[in-house]
């Protein structure tokens, strides 16, 4: 049965949300958060903001400095935001003009290209699937296909509509790829490993990307809701844009921070795959995505993942006596499938301690 979608439920002008959407009060997005509203004026800390202008610098100075705020974000809090990262503003505003356009189509005509998670078709127009006991469900819908790399694509799973959609994508991907690059490799010589050695882990030319766009509708009771429930990500590196409405949030110093709007600025996490190739030495953030009331939130997240059965474990430069493997070798579908799995066992304990709570 195709899951309900967000944004019908949202249209529908319901006051309280269905009971699968209402989440545990310890995860409850008011519990133990810094600056809730994202506001520029907020107090507290801040995920760090790297200007990466000098990337190309002559000046080796320049470089290194960027290098030190790239490794330092990376190691306290596996997440920053860049400025200055090469990407034009008006190939961002086309990008979010053409995903806008396909999610303002009607839900109807986005169920044309609904994919079947449940049979291993994740590309296409989804919502989460109740898949697990807890029957624990997220406020969003979202469009997820293959980006790169080209030969690879399946152009049946990307919008037909609007009509730049697929133009404008593919330039974006193009832009990412080079970005994905410039990332690996300030990583790389940071750790002192050759520059070009963790992208060859990765797959270089074999490295992909999946686009997911998260379409979050206005929630009626956002406190108690949210769209994307706390997680790292299974990627090597995950690149961010949204559309100025605040909703991400990191966790640091065990508290939620909110994640500032910054105009123009690229979020980058550092995902599962850098933390296991770099032995723990840069951190793969907790994360969530937050919703609200009167806004509809869309962010473009562009996963940089290994290919599925490329080994990933601590690289052996980084490992010796004093610092043993923290992390066994695993392929990328290993890692996927055994954090799935995990996820899934958690939820049901959860969901069997809550029964037996009830009953007692
Ligand atoms: O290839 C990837 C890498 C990732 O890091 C992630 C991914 C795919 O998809 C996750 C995802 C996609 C669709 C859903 O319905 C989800 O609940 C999760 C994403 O969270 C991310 O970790
Ligand atoms: O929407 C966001 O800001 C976060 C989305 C996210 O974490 C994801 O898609 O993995
Ligand atoms: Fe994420």
């Amino acid at each position: 049965m195709a899951p309900a979608r967000v944004e019908s439920l949202a249209l529908s002008g319901l006051a309280a949300i269905p009971a699968e959407y209402v989440r545990p009060v310890e995860e409850r997005p008011t519990e133990g958060v810094f600056n809730l509203k994202g506001g520029v004026e907020a107090e507290g800390p801040q995920i760090p903001v790297v200007d990466v202008a000098g990337w190309d610098s002559a000046d080796e100075d320049i470089k290194k400095e960027i290098r030190r705020q790239v490794a330092e974000a990376s190691r306290e809090w596996g997440v920053m935001q860049l400025l200055n990262h090469g990407i034009s503003e008006t190939l961002i505003e086309r990008l979010q003009a053409a995903g806008k356009a396909f999610f303002d189509l009607s839900v109807e005509e986005k169920e044309k290209y609904a994919n079947d998670h449940a049979a291993g078709k994740i590309a296409g127009y989804g919502s989460k699937l109740a898949n697990n006991a807890s029957g624990q469900l997220e406020w969003e819908d979202y469009y997820f296909h293959l980006l790169w790399p080209e030969n690879r694509r399946d152009m049946t799973t990307w919008p037909k509509h609007p009509q730049e959609y697929i133009e404008v994508t593919d330039a974006y991907g193009r832009e990412i790829r080079k970005l994905v690059t410039k990332i690996l490799t300030t990583l790389s010589l940071d750790l002192g490993v050759e520059e070009d050695r963790m992208e060859r882990v990765l797959g270089g030319e074999n490295l992909e990307m999946q686009l997911k766009i998260n379409y979050y509708p206005r929630c009626p009771q956002p406190e108690l809701a949210l769209g994307v429930e706390a997680h790292t990500d299974i990627s090597a590196l995950t690149f961010l844009l949204h559309n100025m409405v605040p909703g991400l949030q990191l966790f640091h110093d065990g508290k939620w921070v909110t994640a500032k709007c910054i105009p123009g600025a690229l979020i980058v996490h550092i995902g599962d795959q850098v933390e296991i190739l770099s032995n723990g030495q840069f951190k793969s953030g907790l994360h969530r995505g937050l919703v609200n009331k009167e806004k509809v939130r869309i962010s473009w997240a562009v996963f940089c993942d290994p290919p599925k059965d490329a080994l990933i474990g601590p690289m052996k430069e980084v490992v010796d006596e004093n610092n043993p493997p923290l992390f066994p070798a695993k392929t990328f579908q290993q890692h996927t499938d055994h954090k799935l799995f995990k996820k899934a066992q958690a939820q049901a304990e959860a969901q069997a301690a809550k029964k037996l709570n009830q009953s007692t």
